[in-house]
């Protein structure tokens, strides 16, 4: 039995003396953020602060896309690997098109995940300044009709929702409420469509995705409903994160921890392996990793900083250059 980073077994659900059954992250409705904007902002500002995740109803994304899209998802990943890897870019680091089964490890981790992914980012026009960190997209996909319509219609909604979510963080971190809207709106953002294939029988020590913390801002979770999501609470305690069909699970980034000096934190996560009798069905989630604008510079906000929490990251550093480092600790780039 392998262990992770952390030296707790996660591959499987067995261990339940790790997680708590009774707790649960908070839900917030996105009704607030018309209804009551200071409200939907202290009911994020508390979930945040004590499990850097939320869950968001009423978002107002239609069930049917997001349907639409996991149908899509799932018909791409039925494709064989040969047809599958010709959506493979060498030397992008897997930022465009399909990441093949056992690429990705998490940081510290001695296995790779067992899934395979795509990505989709932003489009920009041709001859744009962030061309060089922004490739073009794969849009060509002829095994799957509107697999790539699909993807991008999600990726445009789950990032209009996240820009709400961060008008009420700039408003938590005392900054005025459109501090983020000139620094995301070319951001270096990226839809994860992830396939989690039955749990394969030379899997020993290896889980769905081990442990581990998203790199961006804010990242914004469809399909989190089928089981498997944890998160670590503060006293080292495995949480369940159970959405509601629909639902979007929103969680900060080490990024926004960064900027806001730790005062939102980045909450480490895993998707563990089935129980036996789930076993052989596969998992499909989406997140989208809400990324700033490749030249925007994370330096620490002074509203965050005070003599019980003085500035942890005297050096500030550029958002490529952050998320290039952090891309060859997970082995997308070498
Ligand atoms: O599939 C999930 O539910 C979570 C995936 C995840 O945490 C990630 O890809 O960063
Ligand atoms: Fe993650």
């Amino acid at each position: 039995m392998t262990m992770t980073m952390r030296g707790i077994d996660a591959t499987t659900n067995g261990d339940d003396d790790d997680v708590n059954e009774t707790e649960e992250v908070p839900t917030v409705s996105l009704e607030l953020y018309e209804g009551d904007f200071n409200e939907f902002v202290v009911r994020l500002g508390e979930a945040y602060t004590k499990y850097g995740f939320v869950i968001l109803e009423n978002h107002g994304i239609p069930q049917e896309m997001i349907e639409r899209a996991m149908g899509r998802s799932r018909a791409f990943f039925e494709c064989d690997e040969v047809k599958k890897k010709k959506y493979t870019l060498r030397g992008l680091g897997g930022a465009r098109g399909y990441t093949a089964f056992g690429v990705e490890q998490a940081k510290g981790a001695s296995k790779p995940d067992l899934k395979e992914f795509w990505h989709l980012g932003r489009d920009l026009p041709p001859g744009h300044k962030y061309e060089a960190s922004m490739p073009p997209n794969v849009d060509e996909v002829v095994e799957v009709e509107g697999f790539s319509e699909v993807n991008k219609q999600i990726f445009n909604a789950l990032d209009a929702l996240g820009n709400r979510v961060l008008e009420a963080l700039a408003v938590h971190l005392e900054q005025p409420r459109d501090y983020f809207s000139d620094k995301t709106n070319e951001g270096n953002s990226i839809l994860r469509i992830i396939h989690y294939p039955p749990i394969p029988p030379d899997a020993a020590g290896r889980v769905r995705a081990g442990a581990h913390e998203d790199i961006n801002l804010i990242t914004l979770l469809l399909g989190a409903d089928e089981g498997g999501l944890q998160i670590l609470r503060k006293d080292g305690k495995w949480l369940d994160v159970n959405p509601p069909p629909g639902c979007v699970t929103c969680n900060i980034g080490d990024m926004l921890q960064r900027l806001s000096n730790h005062k939102l934190p980045s909450t480490t996560h895993r998707v563990v392996n089935p129980p036996v009798e789930r076993a052989h069905l596969p998992r499909f989630s989406m997140p989208f990793f809400l990324h700033p604008n490749p030249d925007f510079v994370i330096e620490t906000l002074e509203s965050c900083i005070s003599d019980e929490n003085p500035n942890r990251y005297p050096e500030p550093i550029s958002s490529d250059d952050y998320l290039q480092e952090r891309l060859r600790e997970i082995k997308l780039k070498s």
